[in-house]
């Protein structure tokens, strides 16, 4: 079942439980996962390979694959705009950059398909390309740019569909550590001018702790399969927060 609600806890699922079928195998992803996110909140998701985090990433984008089946007692709740669409935005691991078209295009895009006119979207991905370190790149194909700035493209065109919740599926997993680290702090200094840049409520899946713990307010640890929530901890109350999230995985 999906809700919306309108009482400053912007997504959440409850109870979701879901289970992959595949011919006469049964995969159990996730089992009684819990979370709630507050508008403004940036929530990272760590844990082991396979433990239904893209899963639970897609549940909250209203993206789950057909052969997923959610239980019928699981609830997940997203935010709706005014016309009705899920007010929330994916970002896959790929980055899905279209080859053919320069980069300004691939960024105008995000803009276009949420209903602005071709002027007006090239305008406002102009405007931004340098707070995404991508200004005199504006004529470039993808392939001429870094790795870096490809995930930077690719996020400035994710942020100008204008959604206010913002779900990150291992943004930056193919990047080198040295480019990861400089990225992780871009997106940081981003988020902390609040000027609009970047939506205010994120969800980020990683694999890397530090990513985690620079990054987000609150980081949950789940289990290996099926996937569960094992721990939860608030950053800027936790005095170890980086010791706390390693402990946790260890345990699995
Ligand atoms: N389309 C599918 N069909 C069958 N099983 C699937 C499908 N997608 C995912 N699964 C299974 O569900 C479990 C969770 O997968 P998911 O991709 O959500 O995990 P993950 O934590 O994001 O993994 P990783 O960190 O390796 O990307 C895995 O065991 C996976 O094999």
């Amino acid at each position: 079942m999906t809700t919306f609600r309108t009482d400053g806890r912007v997504l959440g699922v409850e109870r979701l439980t879901v289970t992959f079928r595949t011919g006469r195998r049964e995969v159990t992803a996730l089992q009684d996962v819990d979370l709630t996110l507050a508008a403004g909140e940036f929530l990272a998701v760590v844990g082991p390979s396979g433990c239904g985090k893209s899963t639970l990433l897609r549940a909250l984008a209203g993206l789950l694959l057909a052969s997923a089946v959610v239980d019928r007692s699981s609830t997940i709740t997203v935010p709706r705009d005014a016309s009705g669409r899920p007010d929330v935005v994916w970002m896959p691991q790929q980055n899905c950059l279209l080859p053919w078209r320069r980069a300004m295009a691939n960024a105008a895009l995000g803009a276009r398909v949420a209903g602005v006119p071709r002027a007006e979207a090239v305008h406002r991905a102009s405007e931004m390309f340098e707070r995404f370190g991508l200004a005199g790149f504006e004529r470039s194909w993808p392939h001429e740019l870094s790795g870096g700035m490809r995930q930077r493209l690719a996020l400035l065109r994710t942020t100008l569909t204008g959604r206010s919740v913002l779900l990150l599926d291992e943004p930056f997993g193919a990047l080198d550590a040295i480019t990861r680290r400089s990225m992780n702090q871009w997106l940081a200094d981003l988020r902390r001018s609040h000027d609009g840049a970047l939506p205010s409520t994120v969800v980020l899946v990683t694999h890397d702790v530090d990513e985690a713990v620079t990054l987000a307010d609150r980081v949950i640890v789940m289990s290996s399969r099926p996937g569960r929530i094992v721990d939860e901890i608030v950053v800027a109350t936790e005095q170890s927060p980086r010791e706390r999230v390693l402990a946790a995985l260890s345990v699995e």
